[in-house]
């Protein structure tokens, strides 16, 4: 790593929960957002899948970006892992309805795969963050006015951790910002592979 460097990180996520990860944690982020059609990626398990779509997004983005010695790009994939099927975001209401209704009093384990990426220096990392989320047994009626609320239907697993869906998640082993979408342990730990110190994103 060239200490005289003031890298830059552009995050190849349209997810304001990631950006607002980032900013608070003192790093201002760039979006780009990669625009990737996930369902290319059919892999049959979280792990790979939530990894290969970190990377199909990180890579898209670097691949139109002018050759920034300081630039890293970032993606971040996620999706739950539940009883032996893989879950992004629900196609449905219904199907939010069908997966609230199996989930509830059990758990699940959240993994969002981080692919970092420099553009000029050809260096990566990656990484997948797991963590186990433990489901309360919600109501039918609560499932109903959860899904009316339109938010499962916007994120990975049909819950959030930070929104309305925190009522319904009973404890969590692991990394609360795995869960929201981007783990910054997580990305400390890339970071360091690449021989940057996360420090060095700060804001001045
Ligand atoms: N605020 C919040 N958002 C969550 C939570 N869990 C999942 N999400 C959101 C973050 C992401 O927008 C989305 C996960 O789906 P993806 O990883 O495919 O990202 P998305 O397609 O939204 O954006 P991207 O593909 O990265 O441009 O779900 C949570 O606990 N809190």
């Amino acid at each position: 790593m060239q200490t005289d460097i003031a890298y830059r990180l552009i995050l190849a996520s349209a997810s304001p929960a990631r950006r607002a990860l980032l900013t608070g944690a003192g790093i201002d982020a760039e979006v780009i957002v990669s625009g990737v059609d996930e369902s290319v990626v059919e892999a049959d398990d979280a792990y790979t899948t939530s990894l290969a779509l970190a990377r199909m997004k990180a890579r898209t983005v670097a691949a139109n970006l002018p050759a920034d010695p300081a630039a890293l790009v970032l993606g971040c994939d996620s999706v739950l892992a539940f009883e032996g099927e893989v879950f992004g975001k629900p196609d449905s209401a219904d199907e939010a309805i069908k997966r609230w209704t199996a989930m509830r009093g059990k758990s699940g384990v959240l993994h969002t795969g981080h692919h970092l990426t420099g553009l000029v220096s050809g260096l990566q990392a990656e990484a997948v963050g797991t963590t186990t989320v433990h489901f309360a047994d919600v109501t039918d009626a609560e499932i109903e006015a959860y899904v009316a609320s339109g938010e499962p239907l916007q994120v990975a697993g049909a819950f959030t951790l930070d929104g309305r869906g925190g009522a319904f998640v009973e404890r969590i082993e692991g990394d609360p910002g795995n869960v929201i979408g981007l783990s910054l342990p997580l990305l400390r730990r890339l970071l360091a592979d690449m021989n940057i110190p996360i420090t060095s994103l700060w804001r001045r």
